[in-house]
Parts: structure tokens; sequence; C-alpha cells
């Protein structure tokens, strides 16, 4: 028997493929995905219900999933709403979930109002038909146990519910209202609102038409999968349906360009050689392939690498300010984090990894928007020539992310058993703008400068740190076999005949007096004395969590990662030619150039996750607790999304107190919610069935805060899985080709930006909050930091509790000295902080206002720190 084929209605939901993945494994369909406004079916067209009736004929059933919005609204609910009103002749079996079940209901004439209060991310148990045999006909829950399911909804259907009394309900609940006789109640749930009980319909099917609907999520990872039961038996209905009703059907694939699948179901239909970035696998960039200076860098090299032992009093930046003075880019990953947990199973940040000589590395640019990419590289041993760059150009369907891989998959060195995790490779950032793009959110305003969004260096030359075993690992890539040892003995005979390597105290004293040297001799100190500050107005902040909590009342968002930013600014200690000074913390004084800055932070709240960043023309200084992403060679990712903050104080000191705090149904669902998305952006590139949960709201510890996290993992699509498709064409070949070449790199393409810090459904949120946050740019807050080694392995964090300033950002002001009332022009610099935290409707405006300023608190601190 051939599968079944199912078409998903998708309403920009980020839950959408979740429900794919279920019904593809449940009921070993093919599921075609159609947005619910695509072009070549636009309602307005002439013949658009003859196009939509012969589309829907290809299909056995069809499902409207969720999404953000009303079902009174056109623009919602797209397509949808036509399913329900073709004539009797053409209709197909539907399945509406959640809005697509409030679009049956309208259809039917049920209204539909606003909760008392949206339920996004709650897990209730539903009183479901199991036991009602005269309902029997098309009941889709008969004979399910009693299960429990997510509910991600505002709005909810009003057929006349309120008005039964008490009493009468147990036997009125499943009959159709007078006034709506084609809706017949399947199912309910009884909300709690303290001085009564809202009873909010749950399912629900149609009196005489094949259309069924839930509100729940039956994709929901919290979903009971005892729940499952009633898509089998709704897949069960609509084939009987069909059959009874001798519904025509049409074996032929539509040919319509807006059906998308995800991997690895079978290829009818499937938009040919296109990856989920609607890259064109045919389409190669003719300049990776060029024998151009940069196009070559970094080609056909070999690994290198010792090890030596780590002191224990040695960390990162000592090793930094040993081997890398006076250079402009840098490029550490710093587990600042990870001294502290030397004793223990956490291995969160047990690596540490420094990139030397980035100066000398090629840098692979693009900024949103521009059809074109840049590589560059200066060429320190020839300084007269300059640095060189080529412009890449991209031709019509290609993205940055097909030029990183191209490029990267040419570099492929394989990694041995006992190998580091990076070998070298690509390390850098993106910005929060450069993921908006990628999921079509492009209202900035015109952009006042000329920032890169993804900033890549290509680096050759590293250090690994081990803070586990307590080793380091000095590695190259490099065209000869041996040709690295020489560099590496160098590099180890300078570490270890440092001053500070061999005597911990000494050095200690060593390093300040030599290092001292290098700080700028006539920078007076009162001009670092007086930042200015300018932080969120609190007030502000309140009143656009209400504005967030009433978007999220009229059903466009379930959640919103509101956020602000802190700009401080002060006199510029370096200008953008200049090198970097690694200049200690001097005891007493406020740390003034960005090392001194970055020193202090990574002593203020050490994190797994810490960073600085030299590149690009921005200097970021981080201290993320948060992973983003991982990945390794063989296809493995894993995401983990952080939601659920409480401020270590000496009410809340011990992880019990915390959980305790955390594990409540405002700060659980907060988090659910992100790891339903994450799941749909790990199935929309690794395919159905490939995603699983193995940790869900656990709390950790970190320096200042605790904090919840979950861990999503996918697999993808490996070169020798079985397709259990047996029809094997020329096409079908060519698409598993394409579906190999599925990297780490494509879930990172796909995933951004990150949605622990956009809320959900992502690209309604987006849109949202750049509307609240005023149209400004996020820029790299927000964004992600990270690598992806020659090996096809990477490590990604989000960047949030940073600091990060951009070298154009200076300008000259006149300042009038204290002491003689006399004006002196000079420059100045702005640093900027991101803080903010997901709003839901259970938050307050006065929780989400502490909880972004407890964020700021941490990065902020270093402009007033004492060394
Ligand atoms: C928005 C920030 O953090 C994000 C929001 C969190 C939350 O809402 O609990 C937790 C971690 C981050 O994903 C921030 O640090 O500025
Ligand atoms: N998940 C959904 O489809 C939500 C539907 C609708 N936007 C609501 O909030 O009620």
């Amino acid at each position: 028997m051939s599968k079944p084929k199912i078409l998903f209605i998708d309403a920009y939901d980020s839950f959408s493929n979740n429900i794919v993945s279920l019904l593809t494994t449940t009921l070993q369909a093919d599921v075609d995905i159609l947005p619910i406004d695509p072009p070549e079916l636009q309602p307005q067209a002439p013949n658009f219900t003859q196009k939509l009736t012969s589309l829907l004929r290809r299909y056995d059933a069809v499902v409207c999933g969720p999404g953000p919005g009303s079902p009174d609204l056109p623009h919602d609910v797209g397509l949808m709403r036509y399913v329900w009103d073709l004539e009797p002749a053409h209709l197909a079996p539907v399945l509406g979930i959640c809005l697509g079940f409030q679009s049956l209901v309208v259809s039917c004439g049920g209204i539909i109002k606003k909760l008392k209060t949206g339920l996004h991310g709650m897990i209730r148990e539903i009183d479901h038909a199991a036991e009602q045999p005269y309902l029997n006909e098309g009941n889709i829950f008969y004979g399910v146990p009693p299960f429990k399911a997510t509910l991600y909804h505002s709005l909810y259907a009003d057929i006349g519910q309120e008005s039964i009394p008490a009493n009468d309900w147990t036997a009125s609940k499943w009959c159709s209202p007078a006034h709506l006789p084609d809706i017949v109640p399947l199912a309910w749930v009884y909300e709690n609102r303290g001085d009564y009980i809202e009873r909010i319909l749950m399912g629900m099917k149609h009196k005489t038409r094949p259309f069924w609907a839930l509100q729940y999520h039956p994709e929901s990872i919290c979903t009971e999968p005892t729940g499952h039961q009633v898509i089998k038996n709704w897949f069960s209905e609509a084939v009987r349906w069909n059959r009874e009703n001798r519904r025509p059907t049409d074996p032929s694939p539509t040919s319509l360009s807006s059906i998308s699948r995800l991997p690895k179901s079978s290829t009818h239909g499937a938009k040919s050689g296109l990856d989920c970035n609607g890259h064109n696998a045919s389409n190669h960039f003719p300049w990776v392939n060029s024998n151009s200076q940069l196009a070559s860098f970094g080609l056909n090299h070999h690994y290198g690498s010792r090890t030596i032992k780590l002191p224990i009093h040695i960390e990162v930046p000592d090793i930094v300010e040993i081997l890398q003075g006076n250079r402009q880019d840098f490029i550490i990953l710093d587990s600042a984090s990870a001294k502290a947990n030397r004793i223990g199973a956490d291995v969160r940040g047990r690596y540490s990894i420094i990139a030397l000589d980035v100066d000398e590395t090629l840098k692979l640019e693009y900024r949103t928007g521009d059809k074109y990419a840049t590589a560059r590289c200066s060429r320190p041993q020839k300084p007269s020539l300059g640095d060189v760059s080529e412009m890449i150009h991209f031709s019509p369907g290609q993205t940055i992310w097909q030029l990183l891989a191209e490029f990267w998959t040419k570099r492929r060195v394989t990694s041995s058993e006992d190998s580091a995790p990076f070998l070298g490779g690509f390390m850098g950032f993106t910005t929060y703008e450069l993921g908006l793009e990628g999921i079509g959110v492009t209202a900035h305003q015109e952009r006042q400068h000329n920032r890169p969004d993804l900033c890549f260096a290509w680096v050759t030359k590293s250090i690994v740190i081990d803070h586990t075993k307590g080793t380091l690992r000095i590695q190259q890539l490099s065209p000869g076999e041996s040709e690295g040892n020489g560099w590496t003995d160098f590099i180890i005979e300078k570490l270890l005949t440092s001053p500070i390597w061999s005597d911990g105290l000494r050095a200690d004293f060593n390093k300040r007096t030599q290092l001292n040297q290098l700080t700028p001799p006539s920078t007076p100190d009162s001009i670092f004395a007086k930042a200015q500050i300018q932080v969120p107005d609190a007030d502000e902040y309140e009143s656009k969590v209400r504005q967030c909590q009433d978007f999220i009342a009229s059903g466009d968002s379930y959640e919103l990662c509101l956020t602000d930013q802190t700009h401080i600014t002060r006199s510029s200690i370096l200008s953008a030619t200049e090198s970097c000074p690694l200049t200690p913390l001097e005891p007493g004084k406020p740390p003034q150039t960005p090392w001194q800055l970055y020193r202090s932070l990574r002593s203020r709240q050490p994190a797994p996750f810490g960073s600085f960043i030299r590149l690009g023309g921005a200097t970021l200084i981080s201290s993320s607790p948060e992973r983003f992403l991982e990945f390794s060679a063989d296809g493995l990712c894993s995401m983990r999304p952080m939601k659920g903050t409480v401020r270590k104080s000496s009410a809340v000191s011990t992880l019990a107190q915390a959980e305790a705090i955390l594990h409540v149904p405002k700060e659980e669902a907060e988090n659910l919610m992100i790891v339903d998305l994450v799941r749909h952006d790990l199935h929309g590139v690794c395919g159905p069935g490939r995603v699983d949960v193995p940790k869900l709201n656990i709390v950790e510890e970190y320096a200042s805060v605790f904090q919840m996290i979950s861990v999503v993992e996918g697999r993808l699509p490996a070169n020798d899985d079985d397709n259990d498709d047996k029809i094997s064409t020329k096409k079908k070949k060519e698409e598993e080709e394409e579906e190999k070449r599925k990297t780490g790199l494509d879930v990172l393409a796909a995933s951004l930006p990150p949605g622990s810090m956009t809320g959900s459904p992502k690209k309604r949120s987006c849109e949202i909050l750049h509307e609240i946050e005023g149209g400004r740019e996020r820029s790299l807050y927000s964004g992600v930091v990270g690598y992806m080694d020659a090996a096809g392995r990477g490590d990604w964090s989000v960047t949030i509790r940073s600091l990060f300033r951009w070298d154009d950002e200076t300008r000259k002001t006149t300042t009038t000295a204290a002491n003689n009332g006399q004006g002196h022009e000079q420059e100045v610099e702005v640093w900027h902080i991101g803080a903010g935290g997901a709003v839901t409707a259970l938050s307050t405006a006065e929780g989400e206002r502490d909880e972004m300023f407890t964020k700021l608190k941490g990065p902020l601190g270093v402009f007033d720190d004492e060394a």
C-alpha cells in the first residue's frame, strides 16, 4: 500500500515542524508543507477555488496548523478559511490545530474571544469524550485513556458553554449547542480562575463534514504520548470518510513551488536540490575553487600539535599576554567558570580556545542585505602592501551560508579519537540582525553604518586548554606534515620561559611591571573617571512589558523576549587601527582598556561561554552562560535553551532554594515554549522523528544567578540512512545527495536568531519586538559567538551578559576640565550592554524590570570596578 499523503497548511508557527514530525512518524505518512499565503494560490485570483481543489485532491487529508494572530483576520489564517467552505463534491478531510481549530469554529458560526489570561506552555488534563459511544461515528477521542496536553493559546471558542448550569454540564457537555448545530464538542479543559471555572473547548468535530479540530497542541514534548492515539483515530476517520464518499484522488505530484518537505521523507513534490536555506546545490561559488590569493588560503593543510601541562595559577588571559602583545584582532573563547567547576562532574565549559595571530588570518565578512561577501587578510610581513580584500558576489539564490559551507568543506581535516574539540577553522560572531534576515524580518530603518553582521576568521594557529585535565595544546594547520613543529616548539618555549609560568607569586609581580609598560603613557587617569552611563528607564521598560502582554493577549505571540540596551560613553582608549594593549588591571583603579574590562568581567562573573573578541571592527567582552548549539562531525546537534532566571542573594543561595523558585508553572512554561520552538528548528534540518529532549527544566548554578535550562538534541540524516521510500529515481538520488551534505552549519543557519532571545512564534515575535524596542538594532547582543572547526564540529553560545563596541562609533566631544575651566577636545567611545527577559501572560512588569536590571548588573559593574 502506498504511503498516506497529508498536506500541512502552515501559519508561520514555531511548532509546525513538530506537528509534521508527529504526523510523519505516527501515521507513516508523507507530509507536504504549504504556507497559508503561497504566491501561486492567491484567493483573489480568478481560478483560485479550482486550483485549491485540484491541490487538495492530491492528498488523503489536510492539517490546518497553529499560528500567531486571530482566525477572524484573513491575513492570519490565509488559505485555511477556504478549506471549510468548499462545495461538498470537493471536500477533503481536515484536522485543525489551535489556530486551525479556531478557524473551523469561526466557519461554523462560533465566536472567538480572549481568555481571561492566556495559557501558554500550560499542561492540563483533557476531559475528552472517551466513553461516548453515541458519538462513536467520528469521535476521535473514543477509547483514548486520560492524558494531559500542552496549551498555547490566548483566544478561545465561545459556543455558549458559560450559560450551561453546573448541574447540567455532565449531561450537556458533548451536545451541539442549539445555535451552533455543526459543532460537536469532543474535549474540554477547566481552568480555575479563582472566583469561577472557565470552560475551554479543546476538541470538536463537524456534524456533517469531515472536519475535526484540537485546541491543544498534540505535538508538544509535554503532551503525553497517550494523546497521539487521537491523531491515529483522526486519520482512520479521514480514510473511512474518503472511502465511503468515494472521494476522487489524484496521484500525480503537485507542481506548486511553495510546497516543501522536512528532510528525509519521500521525495515526490519536494523542491529539488534546495536545502533548508534555499541554496541551490548545483549553483556553486566559483570563487571557492579559484586560485585567487584569498580563496586558496588554508587549503591542503595538515594538523600538528603538542600538549603541555598547564600550571594551576595560569589563566587564559595570562597565556594571551605572554604570546600576543601588540595585536589588533583577538578571538578568545574563555571558559572562565571552568576552574570553579574543576571538582565535580559538571563539564560545562571544559575547554577554552585561544586563536593566535588573528591579524594574519583570512576573514569572511557579510552584511545583511548585501549580494556579496568580502574576504580580507592583512599582510603583516609586507605592511607596505596594505590589506588584501576580495569581493565574492552571490548569484540569485546564493547565501552567505552556502559560501561558508563550500569554503569549510574544502578544508576538511580528520580528527583522531583523542583530538581537541577544535583543530583550527572558523571562529567568529554573527549579529541578531543576521538572524532576522534568515527568517524574513527586514524591517530595520536605513542603517547608518557599514558594520558586518557576520565575521568569521579562518584560524590556523590556536591553543586549546582542557581545564579538566589541566593541559594546554598548541596546534597548527599548516601546509606541510612537519611544518608546524618549529612553530609549536617556539610557542612552548615562549610559554615555559615566561616569568609567570614557573613562579606564580613572583610572576604576578613581574607581569604587572612588565605589562604596565604597554599602557599608553600619556593617558591621565581623570579622563576615565567619568563614564556616562545611560540605563533604560524603569517606567518605560515596565510599559514595554505591558505592551508585550497586550500582543500576547491578542494571540499574536505566546512569549516575547523583551530587551533593552544600556550605553556607556567614555573617553576613547583605542582607535580603530591601533593594536589592543594587554594592560593588566591596576590595583585601586577601574578598568580602562578593553583588555582590563575583559579581565574584570571574567573575574566578576566567570561563565562557561565567556569570550574576548576583537574582529571585524567590533570588540565583544562576554560572560555568556548559554550554549546555543553544539554539533559533532557525525551530525549530533545539541541545543541548550535557557529560560528562568533567579538572582543569587542571601535568601536564595542554594540550588535547592533556586529549584523551589524555578519549578513553578510560569517558569517551566517559559522554558517549555522555547524547547518546543528549538525542536521545530531542529526538525526543519534533521527531519521527522530525529529530535529528542534528554533534559527538560534543569536548574543550574552560575556566578551570580541560577538558570533553568533544557537540552534538545537532533540527529542529522546520516549518509547510510535507510530511506523507506522504495522508489529510486534520478531525482531522488540527487535529493539524497543534497541531504547528505547537511551539517551543523545548516542547523546554525536555520536556527538564528536564538529562540531564547526572541520568543515564540519566532517570526511574528521578532516583528513585534522590533516595534516595541523602537526599531533599534540589537547588534552583537542576541547574536552568537563560536566556532566550527576543520573536522566538522562546532560550538556556539548566545551573546548575552556581555558588553560590546564598534570601532567606528567614536566621536569627538569637547569637555571642560574641572581644574581650569578650559575646554578641550577628546574622542569618546560607546559601549553597549543588552539585557532583558522573556515576557509571558503571567509576567509582572516589576518582575521583568528587576530581571532585566539583574542581568545588566554584572557587565555594567565593570565600569566602576576597582581591581
Ligand atoms: C535576555 C537575556 O537572557 C535570556 C533570557 C532568559 C530568561 O528569560 O530567563 C535567560 C537566558 C537568556 O536566554 C539576557 O541575558 O539579556
Ligand atoms: N497556537 C495557536 O495556534 C494560537 C492561536 C491563537 N493565536 C491564540 O493565541 O489563541
